[in-house]
């Protein structure tokens, strides 16, 4: 199939490229900015696109621009860090800015295909510190900013682009419409790609994988590892056994809503205590990492068990599928995205063991939660499941900051059920992307009827966000949060101070580890 092949150098927002030239409906994949001629080649380019990333291109072992990208000759687009490895492998000039440019520039543009049907002016996103001071031979500019004068350029022939600002994420307005252009008119591809041809495709393939063989699912009755149970059901049927792993370190009730919903869809789910084993294998640890790693091996181990106890009725089981995403994956910094920078592990990716114990499956290891959801629709998922907040797999355990303990466990739970029947009763809950409670191990001073109280307090989350990439907290109504904490404070013993986090992503992360 013809594809649009996107180079990744590390930007925490390569994937949004990908994605975007899909949304319009062109096939395009990710590759690191190192592959090799033969992998690009196997892709049937008829695009490339390089993305943004954090290096400087006058750096020692700064990642450049391929020579056999230049041979394929076919139409290429820098975006920022792409632009400035461009310039500088025609022999133009980019240096360190003594302007940094973060967040909103207006953009100036002349008349050009790339900007073919937008505005003379409009808002664009930028993020960079270099610039291009100085264009190599046979480059002109196509558009302006204040602080750029090069913020879009392209050659004579009109087959390199390059935009220092990111077409890719929302805040650019018309940057879609930018990415449809480059594609459609100057690599003069035609559409391709549908979400459900993805899900055909992944059927497909997921059934010459396994054959006959079987595949224990890891299903949390969160979003992304739901909709992998539909998907695997749809794919192999009987042969997909999705495994609920109670860790005791879920929301109140959790277990017995995941058991009732599975029972509604009519597919058949192991439940697995393990509260226990988590609990003892998290004692005295601190370290938001160190929980991270001891949370991800304890998950495998506990499915290797579940599969040998189900040996005798199954027989060998060879696949663990799992429903990780793509944020998971650059949040991670695995090893295909060596450019990138490592925020935190997540418990099912840089959490696992180095020798596992069965093959992994991730249909949706390049998508975003929003395209899950749509494919969630498309299954049948029901709209409650479909809309839940995300949860991640360590659970409570990255909310408890400090040692996990169980009765850090129990107050959190109280508090958080408040809080989300709360949210839920004043038809806020789908109006924030996720919300949740913390226990924080620090005490503080309170009075209540007359006597002195020296509790714990709870900070309350909430944010907006699109992808989970980025968030901003919600701005959530002042009576609302009144009624919210006055209820943890009277109903939740041990906490006498609730706090509300006011902090985007970034520079915090959602999770408070
Ligand atoms: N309690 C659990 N039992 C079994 N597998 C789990 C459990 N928690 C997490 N996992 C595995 O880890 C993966 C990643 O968790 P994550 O929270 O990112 O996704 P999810 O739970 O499927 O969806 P959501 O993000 O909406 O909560 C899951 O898709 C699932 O495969
Ligand atoms: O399954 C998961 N395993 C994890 O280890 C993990 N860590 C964070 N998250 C979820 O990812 C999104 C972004 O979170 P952060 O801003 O805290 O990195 C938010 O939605 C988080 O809830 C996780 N999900
Ligand atoms: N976002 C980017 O691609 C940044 C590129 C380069 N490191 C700069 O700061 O200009
Ligand atoms: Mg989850």
């Amino acid at each position: 199939m013809n594809t649009v092949v996107v180079l990744d150098y590390g930007s925490q927002y390569t994937q949004l490229i990908v994605r975007r030239v899909r949304e319009k409906g062109y096939y395009a994949e990710l590759l690191p900015w190192d592959a090799s001629k033969e992998e690009v080649q196997n892709l049937n380019p008829v695009a490339i696109i390089l993305s943004g990333g954090p290096a400087s291109v006058f750096e020692k072992d700064a990642p450049f621009v391929p020579d056999y990208i230049l041979e394929l000759n076919i139409p290429i687009l820098g975006i920022c860090y792409g632009l400035q490895s461009l310039v500088h492998k025609f022999g133009g000039i980019v240096e360190k800015s003594p302007k940094r440019e973060f967040g909103h520039a207006v953009l100036k543009v002349k008349d050009d295909p790339l900007f073919e049907g937008l505005p003379k002016e409009f808002d664009v996103w930028m993020s960079h510190s270099d610039r291009v001071e100085k264009l190599p031979e046979g480059f002109f500019v196509i558009g302006e900013s204040e602080n750029s004068p090069y913020a879009a350029i392209r050659n004579k022939d009109g087959t390199i682009y390059g935009v220092q600002f990111h077409p890719e994420v929302t805040h650019t307005s018309f940057g879609d419409k930018i990415l449809e252009n480059f594609v459609s008119k100057v690599a003069s591809m035609e559409k391709n790609w549908k979400m459900s041809d993805f899900i055909e495709e992944k059927i497909n393939e997921i059934r010459k994988v396994v054959g006959n063989d079987k595949v224990i699912l890891g299903l949390s009755g969160g979003v992304d590892s739901s909709v992998v149970a539909l998907l695997l059901d749809k794919a192999i049927g009987k042969n997909s056994i999705p495994i609920f792993v109670d860790t005791g370190l879920l929301r109140l009730n959790e277990r017995q809503e995941v058991e009732e919903n599975f029972r509604k869809l009519g597919i058949d789910i192991v439940v697995v205590d393990a509260k226990e084993r988590f609990l003892n294998n998290l004692k005295g640890v601190e370290d938001p990492e160190e929980k991270r790693k001891i949370i991800g091996h304890t998950f495998i181990d506990v499915f290797y068990e579940t599969s040998m106890k189900l040996l005798e009725k199954y027989g060998n089981i060879k696949y663990l599928a799992q429903g990780t995403l793509y944020p998971d994956i650059i949040e991670s910094k695995v090893s295909e995205r060596k450019a990138a920078a490592k925020i935190k592990t997540h418990h099912n990716v840089g959490g696992l063991p180095e020798k596992l114990p069965f093959k992994i499956i991730e249909p949706f290891r390049y998508l975003f939660k929003d395209e899950v959801r749509k494919i969630g629709k498309i299954l049948g998922l029901p709209d409650e499941m479909i809309n839940r907040h995300p949860f991640p797999g360590p659970g409570l355990a990255v909310r408890i900051i400090g040692e996990v303990t169980n009765e850090a466990i129990k107050i959190l739970q109280h508090a958080d059920h408040i809080f989300i029947e709360e949210l839920k009763k004043n038809d806020l809950y789908d109006k924030v992307w996720q919300a949740f409670a913390v226990f924080l191990p620090i005490r503080s001073v309170g009075v209540m009827g007359d006597y002195r109280t020296y509790d714990n307090v709870i900070a309350l989350r909430a944010v907006n966000s699109y992808d989970g990439m980025t968030a901003d907290w919600s701005k959530l109504p002042h009576e609302f949060l009144n009624k919210v904490a006055k209820r943890i404070v009277n109903e939740v013993d041990g906490v006498n101070r609730v706090v509300y986090d006011i902090t985007s992503k970034p520079p915090a992360t959602i999770e408070w580890e």
